[in-house]
């Protein structure tokens, strides 16, 4: 409902209320203005014609503003989060202003005033903290990105990012460069970027930042400020220096110090907790740069899915903190063989015991999010659930920290994750379990979470609240025996309080002499009479004041308790990561336990040997249709050699070389991870950096062609690769005239063998590459096995040394339905050009082969049926004679003589 004070007049001039909007927007404007009024909030003018598009909502009209129409729209205070949502969604950000008196004191000051408003919050997409905006198992991430001029090597420009989790308070920051700067974006895969609106129109950094894989939004270069950056980040703190927090260079502190203001700003004097900001150092992640993580599908599919990724295989996790953690390992591995080693002890040791993996899983699955709710409770948005989920995660970690104890000696890892979770506070997570309820409602603001008995003052005021109800139950059946009238009910509303209600026949009875001056009528409705007494009223006043009091008190209990869990921040916060890292390690170990993954070796060394590896992917997508993966090996170098092996790997279309290619690159992320892989052994020299050059996408947003993208992808990979790196290349050159393909294949193959020295692995279909095997000695050729069968071509899926002879395209597109009279005539071309000139086809072609010769032709006969082997053998299987064993083998073996017929 609208307060009077506030309709508006129809007039050129603002009305008061639109004054305060306007002001209110004024100081808003990258903002949809989210503007309080009664159980609404409203959207005017522009902000309302895109929400109303955008939510699909009704935009309809209120009063004028300088003589035009003002375009409104609202939506309802309790439904206004799933609102919010689908704006964040949409990218949006919204300004949500409250009403901050009382509409009461606003009438007190005069007939034209306007209740006091002012913007509480500015919700973004990377400063959201409630649970129904939040992915449990993605973090939420606002990043900023800083530049220092000349303060980079040789006197470049350095670059930094600082990016920060308000919901679960993690702070980092890092040094960056140009080229990194896309890869490192990606990695940490932010909901929000900002940069000073001064670079976003640099002449130089400004193609960048466009291209980047986030869309960079502006914000004022003075948050930017370097000077000042210190001092803020050390007051937000409350240290004397950052001294303690690490060595950070200017142009990290400048980007920390954004984030940190425009948390400020997002949160309107909420003091978000932020743990104190952690510096990553160069060198100490595995770099993957954007198109290749996007190419392989490691956090989501290219149609931007979790499910169908990398991680959404491997993602066993029974918590949100746990699926966050791991997903934040996968996208940024490491390179330091201890700590992968430290991290595969704890795995390993959890394959080592599944029972006592099984009770730990069953016990981490309850324990709530703790740093969301904690970040929740600490911006003043938390309610009764947000503390008993910090109690029960604290019980949680207290029962697994006494189970893990009696486990005996354990690796470092897990001996860590112990010394984290057994700094939790019992004692405050009994006090809670002690004050709230059972049933606990979502808002504090009703009351009714605390449990009865648990307080004396309270239990007393809610006794009073409730008897003064019955009281009321009682007065209604006395009024109605003292007046005869056998409908009369007592009622409530809010203009009213408490009255009497009776039909209208009988209404005119009490305003008679006999009931004057003890009924007092108030309201005539349409067919009823309403009246008050002065027992009632006083009842009002008494049983108001005791359901205020109750509030009160529980609302008391309730701060008590937040603030026990604020100042118990810290300890929170380390059960909080013990807690990830258990359950990190805990579904490792039972994703390779049920997928029979092993333990993989990796050093220093240079070594890339893999031994019956699989793609974790596609395998678990044949599992689904009951066929199996067949696994393949894979040397790309020994543990002495100095420099990679290239393997050329050919063969024909739909063999599976893409998935061969990708399987080793995902087999060394999962390494680094410090996960086991999906291969029988696997021995992996740490790799640096991870290049891919798979799948050709048009990026038609920047006016890129195929073949351009792949051209600019391949330059990425000939300048950066090292002797570290790992290189998967897929049919490089196949977008252009096969010649010039060709040779830039060839050339690319020559530097990755001669400057780059890298391991590699290369798919093409240009068979004339094998060749190089014999110029090049540490290239080795390899293709995929086939069979032919009665013309058609069957896959074995095998990786084989040698060359494959021809490309079996016309097979495929046999398999693939191209109509018969197609696929005939491309035979006929086919055989043509093999056996004709190959510099002028065209010429053969138009003399020997008339086109419609071929369509007139009829389909050619089907193949005669060769004896079908299967039916004897399985005339010859009697399945009441199997043991469970022989028939799984008895299955196998016709399967394999399905695929390769004799
Ligand atoms: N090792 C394997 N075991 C079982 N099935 C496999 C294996 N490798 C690939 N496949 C199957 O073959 C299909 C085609 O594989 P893939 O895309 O890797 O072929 P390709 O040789 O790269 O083909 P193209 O040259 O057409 O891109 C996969 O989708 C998968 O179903």
């Amino acid at each position: 409902m609208l307060d009077t004070t506030e309709s508006e007049a129809a007039g050129a001039r603002a009305t008061p209320m639109m004054e305060q909007y306007l002001e209110l927007k004024a100081a808003h404007p990258a903002a949809l203005l989210f503007y309080r009024m009664g159980d609404f909030y409203e959207l005017f003018f522009g902000d309302a014609e895109i929400a109303a598009r955008a939510l699909g909502i009704t935009l309809t009209k209120r009063g004028k503003h300088l003589g035009a129409d003002i375009p409104m729209c609202g939506v309802p205070i309790h439904a206004a989060g799933d609102y919010l949502q689908k704006l964040i969604a949409l990218g949006h950000r919204v300004a949500v202003c409250e009403q901050t008196e009382d509409p009461a004191e606003a009438k007190k000051r005069g007939g034209r005033s306007v209740v006091k408003r002012d913007v509480v919050r500015i919700v973004t997409p990377g400063t959201i903290t409630e649970e129904t905006l939040l992915k449990a198992g993605e973090g939420n991430y606002l990043a900023t990105l800083a530049r220092g001029r000349g303060v980079g090597p040789g006197g470049a420009d350095g670059l930094a990012l600082a990016w920060v989790d308000i919901s679960t308070g993690d702070f980092r920051v890092a040094a960056t460069d140009r080229q990194r700067l896309a890869a490192d974006v990606a990695r940490i895969d932010p909901r929000e970027l900002l940069v000073a609106d001064t670079l976003l129109s640099d002449e130089a950094l400004g193609p960048l930042l466009r291209a980047l894989p986030v869309e960079p939004g502006p914000l004022p270069a003075a948050f930017f400020d370097g000077a000042t950056a210190a001092t803020k980040l050390a007051a937000y703190f409350g240290v004397e220096t950052l001294d303690g927090l690490g060595a950070f260079s200017r142009v990290e502190l400048s980007a920390a110090a954004a984030a940190l203001a425009y948390v400020e700003k997002t949160q309107v004097g909420a003091r978000a907790p932020l743990a104190r900001p952690q510096r990553e150092s160069e060198g100490t992640l595995l770099s993957v740069d954007a198109a290749t993580r996007a190419n392989l599908e490691i956090m989501r599919t290219m149609s931007g899915e979790r499910r169908g990724s990398l991680l959404g295989a491997i993602d066993r996790c029974v918590t949100g903190a746990g699926s966050r953690l791991l997903a934040a390992r996968l996208a940024g591995p490491v390179t330091d063989p201890v700590e992968i080693g430290r991290r595969l002890d704890a795995v390993e040791r959890f394959v080592a015991m599944p029972a006592e993996r099984a009770d730990c899983r069953a016990r981490l699955a309850r324990a709530p999010d703790l740093l969301r709710a904690l970040s929740r409770l600490a911006l003043d948005r938390g309610g009764p659930r947000d503390l008993a989920a910090i109690g029960a995660g604290l019980d949680v970690a207290a029962g697994l920290a006494e189970d893990l104890a009696g486990l005996g000696t354990l690796p470092d890892e897990l001996a860590a994750v112990i010394e984290l979770i057994s700094s939790a506070p019992v004692g405050l997570a009994t006090r809670i379990g002690a004050a709230l309820a059972d049933e606990l409602p979502l808002l504090k603001r009703d009351g009714g979470f605390v449990r009865a008995g648990h307080d004396g003052d309270l239990d007393q005021l809610r006794a009073l609240r409730d008897e003064s109800r019955q009281v009321i139950a009682a007065l209604q059946g006395s009024y109605a025996a003292e007046t005869d009238i056998r409908a009369l009910k007592v009622k409530h509303n809010n203009v009213l309080g408490y009255f009497i209600e009776v039909p209208q026949v009988h209404g005119e009875r009490l305003i008679s002499a006999e009931f004057a001056g003890r009924y007092i009528h108030r309201q005539t409705m349409a067919g009823a009479m309403r009246f008050v007494t002065t027992e009632l009223a006083e009842l009002e006043a008494k049983i108001a004041s005791a359901g205020d009091r109750a509030l009160q008190r529980e609302l008391g209990i309730f701060e008590a308790l937040a603030s026990e869990v604020l100042a118990a921040e810290a300890p929170i916060r380390a059960v909080a990561e013990g807690l990830a890292r258990l359950d990190v390690a805990a579904s490792l170990a039972e994703l390779a336990e049920a997928s029979d993954w092993t333990r993989p070796v990796v050093d220093r060394s240079l070594a890339f040997e893999i031994e019956g590896g699989r793609h974790p992917v596609v395998e678990e997508a044949l599992r689904r249709n009951g066929e199996s993966f067949v696994p393949n090996d894979c040397t790309l170098g020994g543990a002495e050699a100095e420099a990679g092996r290239i393997w050329l790997v050919t063969g024909p279309n739909m063999a599976g070389k893409s998935t061969f290619l990708r399987q080793n690159a995902l087999i060394a992320l999962l390494a680094q991870t410090g996960s086991f892989v999906p291969a029988r052994r696997a021995h992996i020299g740490v790799v640096d950096r991870l290049f891919s050059r798979v799948g050709a996408a048009d990026d038609l947003a920047r006016g890129r062609s195929t073949f351009m993208v792949e051209m600019v992808e391949t330059a990425a990979i000939l300048n950066q690769a090292t002797a570290r790196s790992l290189v998967i290349l897929d049919e490089i050159g196949r977008g252009t005239a096969t010649f010039d393909g060709l040779s830039i294949a060839w050339a690319a193959i020559e530097h990755l063998h001669e400057a780059n020295r890298s391991r590699a692995l290369f798919a093409t279909h240009y068979h004339e590459l094998t060749a190089l095997a014999q110029r090049l000695d540490r290239l080795d050729n390899a293709t995929v096995r086939v069979r032919e069968w009665q013309g058609d071509v069957v896959f074995l899926h095998e990786i084989v040394p040698g060359a494959a002879d021809r490309s079996y395209g016309i097979q495929v597109a046999k398999l693939a339905g191209l109509p018969p009279s197609v696929v005939a005539r491309a035979r006929a071309v086919l055989e043509r050009l093999e056996e004709g000139d190959r510099k002028s086809p065209a010429a053969t072609l138009i003399d020997d082969l008339p086109l419609f010769a071929a369509l007139r032709a009829p389909p050619p006969a089907p193949a005669p049926s060769a004896v079908d082997p299967l039916g004897p053998a399985l005339d010859a299987l009697n399945p009441d004679e199997l043991t469970p064993r022989e028939a799984l083998e008895a299955l196998y073996r016709l399967k394999g003589m399905r695929a390769a017929p004799s």
